[in-house]
């Protein structure tokens, strides 16, 4: 089964609304393959979520960076899945490893938002990632297992879900993984999905890679046969991300 590349990119905690209107008119001039060759993501910081909505080309879509972990109510300072829905917002970021390590949101809890803002129908992009730490002791796949698992552990539909492999020491770090690392993983979280879910699901979930993506380096990483696209950070807010997005024509090569 064809996956379609995608391209996302977090503009984190990023941006004013000058910045960020640039950054869209940017955007909406840039010639890129069509539709059909890559979907094409963006993830503003909530507050300008509608104003890029409004003002973005309608073949590039947007995604929050988080949702809450159930139904709206008193969790001051939350923005709820339905929320997002009511907005027309139709992706969301979960388990960012920025999240993961800063506010200490666990495996489970990222299992049950991701679960949670599908339910509601919202299309998710789900982080998983290693530390450096955990590279060097060898523990990198048992690390992504466990956060792939707890997401699968609550999620019975796939197909609303690209997971991203963000290890987290490449993250904003300009210490890129190389095609063949992010290729291993990638290929290793196939394999799991493939003996853990299903054959189809493991065909068909786009496994993307996050962690100082360029313009220089997405060619040789988009490459690599389980490589299905980016979520880029820094390079998001640049230029530079047009030629990532102009990646995807790598796999039709
Ligand atoms: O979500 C994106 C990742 O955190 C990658 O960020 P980066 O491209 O700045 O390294």
């Amino acid at each position: 089964m064809a996956r379609k590349f995608f391209v996302g990119g977090n503009w984190k905690c990023n941006g004013t609304t000058e910045e960020v209107k640039k950054i869209v008119t940017t955007l909406n001039e840039a010639e890129v393959p069509s539709e059909d060759v890559v979907e094409v993501v963006v993830s503003p910081p909530f507050v300008f979520l509608t104003l890029v909505k409004s003002l973005l080309r309608s073949d590039f879509h947007v995604a929050a960076q988080n949702c809450w972990v159930r139904k709206g109510g008193a969790f001051t300072g939350e923005v709820s899945a339905e929320m997002l829905v009511n907005l027309g917002i139709p992706w969301v970021i979960i388990g960012h490893s920025e999240r993961r390590s800063l506010l200490s949101e666990s495996n489970e809890f990222v299992g049950d938002k991701v679960a949670y803002a599908l339910s509601q129908g919202l299309k998710v992009i789900a982080c998983i990632g290693e530390t450096l730490e955990q590279r060097e002791s060898g523990s990198t796949m048992a690390v992504v297992a466990a956060q792939t698992k707890a997401i699968a552990d609550k999620v019975t539909n796939w197909s609303n879900v690209v997971l991203a492999y963000e290890p987290v020491w490449a993250i904003g770090t300009g210490k890129v993984a190389t095609p063949a690392q992010a290729q291993e993983v990638h290929c290793e979280l196939r394999k799991w999905l493939h003996d853990n879910v299903s054959a189809e699901v493991a065909a068909s979930t786009r496994i993307i890679y996050g962690g100082s993506v360029n313009g220089g380096n997405c060619k040789e990483l988009a490459a690599q046969a389980d490589v299905d696209g980016f979520l880029v950070g820094g390079a998001s807010l640049k230029p530079e991300f047009i030629d990532i997005i102009k990646a995807a024509t790598v796999k039709k090569n």
